[in-house]
């Protein structure tokens, strides 16, 4: 599924209305028709409802809901901003429908001075100010009337957007000036903001309609956004061969786990052996050995010379992927010794965590990383990276997508929305996985799952890919079971298998 820009969104609107063909204001009344239903679904007639409703088609939309729902019997009061003295053409028209309708229990036009009406718990207010054609942060009395909004209590519904948060970058907005919604409808399909999580305050819960915008022009036009499906993951899943044995199905190696850090390398090796490979060899330092061998039988496991800590470069040449940095620690040798490796290994690569920090507090070294690399930051790492510890999540996303063209690197910026930026400026978005797997040594599962899956015969891009969505889905289908609060990292191990199956 692609994510299309308020521009492009604008495009498929003007699209639509030539080539469906269906005038411009018929669009909005099939818009306010889905708008109306959604809200009627939920509130009864009982319910009294105050509608905002801006100048422009935000506004069009608002004016039409507030026509359709007092013909419904619903008890609605409006105000119509119009400050500047310019209605959009539509937001007219539905001016005018209005004030012919005889249902309305109160319209007001705001040319300037606004007493805001009383707001109770008991109201549900109909935020149409302004949805994707805002073009600033709102100031002035719009900024006053969204505050006062906020503050009354009232359960709001907003139609598209909330207003005065922007559809993509909302890096310089002014978080008071924004509506906090309880409920979003947004018209076709989710805006970029939506999949941010500090956009989700503002969000509530958020529900697509679909009001039948051009199927022809959201098929041929191209996006670098795109949301995974399940049937893209299917369609990547090699079949494994019958006469298939461990020699053919690829040896991972894992450079995890320091002393007191021994966890992170049995989870990353547990999760690799489950992901399809053939062998799994851990690197770790001598006084992990007892308990890698006793927890993870499977594993090879090849002892570094530092009785602590990663100290010396593995010949990697026997290995179709290597994964780096799960609890390897930050101490100076590890440090030497990463780079050292990265540059002595021509295979396929994940680093995660510690090998992440090392180069995060080490930036310089970031331009000697060969391209091809796979890395996964959380967001703390990820800021380290970058050299920057006020990233909106916007601001990350984008310093990610340029910072993975930069060093032609496939980088999966972990969160409730995983996102894969890869090397020519795509970005895919992940939507498996749940709160639950906020939870100390999930990401060091899923480093193990790319990495398997890499030695396996899967490209970067497949690997990572497959890799978040199986990850988070062994997290859901592990929450059905243990709940998210009670969730842990070895709970997605277990439910890998079923992940798969639910695949196949
Ligand atoms: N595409 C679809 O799927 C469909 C979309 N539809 C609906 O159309 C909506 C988009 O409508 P839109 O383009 O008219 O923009 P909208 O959000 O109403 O705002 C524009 C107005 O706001 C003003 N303005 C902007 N910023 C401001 C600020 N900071 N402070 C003050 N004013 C500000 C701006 O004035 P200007 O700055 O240009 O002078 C202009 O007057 C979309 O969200 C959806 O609800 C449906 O009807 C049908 C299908
Ligand atoms: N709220 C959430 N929703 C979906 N996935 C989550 C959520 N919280 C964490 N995760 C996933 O769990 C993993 C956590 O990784 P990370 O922060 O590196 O953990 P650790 O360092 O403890 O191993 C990531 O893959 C992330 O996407
Ligand atoms: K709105």
């Amino acid at each position: 599924m692609k994510i299309f820009t308020s521009k492009q969104i604008h495009e498929l609107d003007t699209f639509t209305i030539e080539h469906e063909p269906v005038s411009s204001i018929d669009l909005m009344e099939r818009a306010a028709t889905a708008l109306t239903l959604a809200i009627t679904k939920r509130w009864s007639q009982t319910t009294p409802i105050t509608v905002f409703a801006g100048p422009g088609n935000n506004g069009g939309d608002a004016l039409a809901v507030a026509r359709m729902l007092a013909e419904k019997r619903y008890s609605v009061t409006v105000y119509l901003f119009n400050i500047k003295n310019t209605l959009s053409k539509d937001c007219q028209t539905n001016k005018t429908r209005l004030q012919d309708s005889k249902h309305v229990k109160s319209f007001m036009e705001v040319r300037d001075e606004f007493d805001p009406p009383l707001l109770t718990e008991e109201t549900l207010v109909i935020d149409g100010l302004f949805g994707s054609g805002l073009n600033k942060p709102l100031g002035g009395g719009f900024a006053s009337l969204v505050s006062y909004i906020n503050a009354s209590g009232s359960t709001v519904v907003s139609i598209d957007l909330p207003s005065g948060l922007m559809a993509e970058d909302n890096t310089y907005n002014v978080n008071s000036s924004i509506i906090r919604a309880d409920i979003t409808l947004t018209l076709q399909m989710k805006k970029l903001c939506m999949y941010f999580a500090d956009c989700q305050q503002f969000l509530g819960d958020i529900e697509v309609l679909d009001i039948n915008l051009s199927e022809d022009w959201i098929k041929s036009t191209p996006s670098p956004f795109t949301v995974i499906e399940r049937n893209n993951v299917v369609s990547l899943i090699k079949k494994r061969n019958d006469f298939a044995h461990k020699g053919t199905m690829g040896h991972a190696l894992i450079i995890a786990g320091s002393y007191g850090m021994a966890g992170a390398a049995v989870l990353a090796t547990k999760a690799c052996l489950r992901s399809g490979v053939g062998k799994v060899t851990a690197h770790i330092p001598d006084r992990n050995y007892d308990i890698m061998q006793i927890s993870v039988p499977e594993a090879i496991v090849h002892i570094d010379k530092d009785e602590y800590c990663f100290s010396e470069p593995m010949d990697t040449e026997h290995y179709n992927a290597v994964a780096i940095g799960p609890g390897i620690g930050q101490r100076d040798t590890t440090a030497v010794t990463l780079m050292s490796q990265i540059r002595r290994t021509s295979r396929l690569m994940v680093l995660d965590a510690d090998a992440l920090n090392i180069l995060g507090y080490r930036r310089a070294w970031l331009q000697q990383l060969p391209p091809g690399l796979v890395l996964t930051p959380h967001p703390k790492e990820f800021d380290r990276l970058d050299g920057s510890d006020n990233n909106s999540d916007y601001g990350r996303f984008a310093k990610a997508r340029e910072m993975a063209q930069r060093l032609q690197a496939y980088i999966l910026l972990k969160g409730h929305y995983s996102l894969l930026c890869q090397p020519d400026g795509s970005v895919i978005f992940n939507t498996t996985g749940n709160s639950g797997m906020a939870t100390a040594g999930s990401g060091d599962v899923l480093t193990g799952i790319i990495v398997g899956l890499m030695a396996r015969g899967y490209s970067q891009a497949e690997a990572t890919v497959l890799g978040m969505y199986l990850h988070g889905l062994a997290g859901d289908i592990a929450a059905t079971d243990k709940g998210c609060e009670s969730l842990i990292a070895t709970d997605i191990i277990d439910a890998l298998p079923k992940a798969f199956l639910s695949l196949m």
